[in-house]
């Protein structure tokens, strides 16, 4: 082993924690002495990339490279370790006793794995492959007659959400991917109504999201597609759509103390449908759970923006599995959408085919409904996941402008901060009822890429409570105040990152108060008593991060004064300007903007479909 301590180690070798050091040291006497050196940094490698969620670490990453050397201003200040060529590592880790059964990192496909992500992954890759090999359970003549009837009209373009229920509705597995207001929701709904009919008898179907906020959008939004297609599809059929999702964890119902859940293998869900939405939030250990305790009759469909971050523990399952571009559809699926969807020669040019490799589970959205293509915030999305620095730039200052969809605020905080906290805040406390401080709540939010810092969620927070109350306030909890769950609470059926509000009662009591959704879809409210609360924070400002799978019609985006920021990356711009419904403001500096744009995040994994 190469240092006696870890203070040693993180002398030399820059951005390893003393838990990369523990772990190394833990596993490091496999190697033999010759060889040593180099294990015992594979491992400190192998720690940190879990750390950072990567599901595994490529040896053709490391290969010829300097791990954990750092110089700043021409400075060497960590002189880091250089590993060998790809070849010297594959055979020092070939002839590692790493392959047997009980040990705890695997070597598989040139990647070096801990073994209980490699077991996740490996679970996960065969419950993919079993339900794509599930057999169709309609007739072809069935599905087109639904089709014909879902989509009457005869577009000259290809209408890309009818494909994607057409190709959804005849598999095991199907994955519908799509940016911001691209038609998600509408689409499955539009799917499960094509199911509903297809299906002789009553089914199970149940609606998830991987956060209690993502499942109350999720329906919100189905009731509001089942609304809209009121005189469009049979009204039998419309009551028969479930509009109330609920979270995976309350669905595969929570142990107490446990990591496993109550539904697995020996005790499967009672589903033979299961629409699973905000896909990217899903990590490699909650996906493999979910699809562990599935029956193996049931159809998923699984829906997200697979440009958004990653989830925040380990994996990024949606972009493993949602190529973009499309990698092409077979033959016999081309020719499967070309009969049940009556397309023209001209359409069927359009689809997306391939000789060999195909994708036929997924479908891309590829128009927004929501953004325009001449409106704001979503030419600035597009251009942020292309990586289009100097262009975006250019456009964000020639169009910015105060009180309109776009706007580039001063770095100096004081010149913008207190107008939008009297404006959206200030009422949040002054609303005469409840329903009206949570709308006031949605209608705007601070969003920071960090926590700490001046422009960190915490000083954000501070500065907001006191403009608000006066500088003298020392009161934690006061009526008005916006607050965010930090734990899960199972018992009180809380969840990280569920975002409440404290309110006084009719008694002049203050409690916190969360909306929920009861089984038709109806929201009302739950009170919870303050002292019983798990860890909590105000929620003027929250990170990118814990802000997934909910919008606001204006978002604040305050992004960090240094360009080496290493949050900074353009799936976390993406995902913040995409919370913003109708006005955005930037708060972001030159240089900072252009090092995010030209980071992408890539985690390593073999998982595929
Ligand atoms: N084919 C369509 N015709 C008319 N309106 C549509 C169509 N597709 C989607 N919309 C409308 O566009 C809006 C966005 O659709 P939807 O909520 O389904 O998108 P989404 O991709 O699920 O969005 P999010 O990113 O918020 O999850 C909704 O108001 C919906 O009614």
């Amino acid at each position: 082993m190469s240092y006696s301590t870890f203070h040693k180690a993180s002398e030399q070798l820059a951005g390893i924690t003393a838990i990369d050091y523990f772990f190394a040291n833990e596993f490091c006497e496999i190697a033999d002495k010759n060889q040593g050196d180099i294990w015992f940094h594979l491992l400190l490698a192998l720690s940190e990339s879990v750390r950072l969620g990567h599901s595994c670490l490529p040896t053709s990453v490391l290969a010829n490279h300097r791990f954990g050397f750092k110089s700043e201003q021409e400075l060497v200040t960590h002189h880091g370790f250089q590993f060998p060529s790809e070849k010297h590592l594959d055979d020092l880790l070939k002839q590692l006793p790493i392959f047997s059964d009980d040990s705890a990192i695997i070597y598989h496909q040139h990647c070096l794995y801990m073994r209980r992500n490699f077991s996740f992954e490996q679970a996960l890759i065969s419950y993919f492959s079993e339900k794509m090999s599930q057999p169709s359970p309609f007739k072809r003549e069935q599905i087109q007659r639904v089709i014909r009837e879902l989509f009457p009209d005869q577009d000259n373009e290809i209408d890309w959400q009818k494909i994607a229920v057409a190709n959804s509705v005849d598999k095991g597995l199907s994955i519908i991917a799509g940016g911001p207001g691209t038609g998600k929701t509408y689409t499955v709904t539009k799917l499960l109504a094509a199911l509903i009919s297809l299906f002789n008898e009553p089914k199970q179907i149940n609606l998830v999201a991987p956060t209690g906020k993502a499942a109350q959008r999720l329906s919100e939004s189905i009731v509001n597609a089942v609304k809209g297609f009121e005189g469009v599809i049979d009204q039998k059929i419309l009551a028969k759509i479930p509009t109330s999702a609920q979270t995976i964890h309350r669905l595969l119902k929570v142990v107490p103390n446990q990591v496993n859940f109550k539904h697995g293998q020996n005790q499967p869900l009672q589903c033979d449908v299961l629409i699973i939405d905000e896909v990217s939030m899903v990590d490699l250990a909650l996906m493999t759970r979910l699809f562990r305790a599935l029956p193996d009759h049931c159809q998923v469909i699984m829906l997200g923006d697979a440009d958004q971050l990653p989830s925040v523990a380990l994996g990024s399952v949606l972009a493993d599995i949602a190529i973009r571009p499309h990698l092409g559809y077979s033959k016999e699926n081309l020719s499967y959408l070309k009969d049940v969807c009556q397309l023209s020669v001209a359409h069927t040019k359009v689809l997306p085919s391939m000789k060999k490799q195909s994708a036929d589970h997924l479908s891309l959205l590829l128009k927004s409904r929501r953004f325009d293509g001449e409106g704001a915030i979503g030419k600035i999305a597009t251009a942020t996941i292309n990586g289009e620095g100097e262009k975006s730039w250019q456009y964000i200052n020639q169009n910015s402008c105060q009180g309109s969809d776009l706007y580039l605020a001063p770095a100096n905080l004081s010149s913008w901060l207190p107008g939008y906290i009297q404006e959206y805040f200030l009422p949040i406390q002054q609303s005469e009822t409840l329903i009206e401080a949570f709308q006031r709540l949605g209608q705007f939010r601070v969003l920071c890429a960090t926590r700490v810092g001046s422009e960190g969620v915490e000083q954000i927070n501070e500065q907001v409570i006191t403009q608000l109350k006066g500088m003298q306030f020392i009161e934690k909890l006061y009526h008005g105040l916006p607050i965010m769950v930090n734990e899960n609470h199972y018992g009180l059926n809380l969840y990280n990152g569920d975002i409440g509000l404290i309110w006084q009662n009719e008694h002049g009591q203050l409690m916190a108060y969360f909306e929920s959704t009861d089984e038709q879809g109806n929201i009302g409210f739950r009170a919870v008593i303050p002292t019983r609360l798990p860890s909590i924070e105000p929620v003027y400002a929250m990170t990118i991060h814990k802000t997934q799978g909910s919008e606001f019609n204006h978002v604040a985006l305050l992004l960090p004064s240094q360009a080496d920021n290493n949050l900074l990356s353009r799936e976390l711009i993406y995902t913040g300007i995409t919370r913003a419904k109708q006005q955005l403001t930037l708060s972001c500096l030159e240089n900072v903007w252009h090092s995010g744009l030209e980071t992408k995040v890539k985690r390593h994994s073999n998982l595929t479909i």
